[in-house]
């Protein structure tokens, strides 16, 4: 079924998560495709990170339905997850900084000589030049410490690495939280690289909208545990998403 343009990667149906007596999530409908990228926005605690911790397998929800690729399934783990091709880049980026970027590429994937247990190195090293190189990320050297490299450069291997293991739903959020203009540029050019390749299936947190006017094709806006609205970016604006998410404190729904 994916193997088509625009297929359907991901449809979450009446997904609800509570922790004790707050109600995170109460009725989550959202679906995205291939080739498509979907920002997520919303106010502080809306339930964002907690519906992308339940498509990553990290949350199991208490009530509603995941179809992937056409199936329900029920994420049983991120692992289990991982295995079907749903990625996370998170925030706090899960890198070993003193490894180069080679060897981060291929974290728990290292690739030996087989029957020898030995690191084939020179074959990572060129997979990992192809890898970067495909996505037009510019790192000079895969053998640079990942440590040595700006923020910017770190969290666009984290996305090449989700690419390189071949992710169909690539979940970022708030891939540029912290991050100056040049190196949420970096950022914002790879996920443009992919979309234009239009295989994967993204979902973007952020909260600066016109980061998400930029590069996503559709905005959800999260309320109450619900999604309250879904449009096209080319048929709303900034202005509008400001006042959808500033309505709620004025109906002092706010925090
Ligand atoms: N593990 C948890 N235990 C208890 N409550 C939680 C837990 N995770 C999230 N919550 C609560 O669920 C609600 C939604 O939180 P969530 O982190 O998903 O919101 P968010 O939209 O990602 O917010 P932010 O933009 O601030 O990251 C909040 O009220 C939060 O306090």
């Amino acid at each position: 079924m994916t193997a088509e343009p625009g297929a359907e990667v991901v449809r979450v149906e009446g997904i609800s998560k509570s922790f004790g007596p707050v109600t995170a999530l109460a009725d989550v409908n959202l679906h995205v495709r291939r080739g498509e990228v979907l920002g997520l926005i919303g106010d502080n605690g809306a339930g964002k990170s907690t519906l992308i911790k339940i498509l990553t397998g990290y949350h199991q929800p208490d009530g509603g339905h995941i179809i992937f690729e056409g199936e329900p399934v029920t994420l049983k783990s991120v692992v289990h997850a991982r295995s079907l091709g749903i990625e996370t880049v998170f925030q706090d980026l899960a890198m070993i900084d003193d490894l180069p970027v080679y060897l981060n590429l291929h974290l728990n994937r290292e690739l030996t000589h087989r029957p020898f247990p030995f690191l084939h190195r020179r074959e990572m090293k060129r997979r990992a030049r192809e890898a970067l190189d495909s996505i037009g990320i510019d790192i000079p050297s895969v053998t640079a410490e990942v440590g040595m490299l700006s923020g910017g450069q770190r969290q666009a291997i984290a996305v090449a690495r989700s690419v390189y293991s071949k992710a169909k739903l690539m979940l970022l959020d708030e891939p540029l939280a912290a991050m100056g203009a040049k190196e949420s540029a970096v950022i914002l050019r790879v996920l443009q690289e992919l979309k234009r390749r239009g295989d994967i299936a993204i979902i973007l947190i952020a909260h600066n909208y016109g980061q998400v006017m930029d590069v996503c094709d559709r905005v959800n806006l999260l309320q109450h545990g619900e999604i309250t609205f879904d449009r096209l970016a080319g048929e709303t604006s900034v202005a509008e998403l400001l006042d959808l998410v500033n309505a709620e404190y004025r109906l002092g729904g706010g925090h």
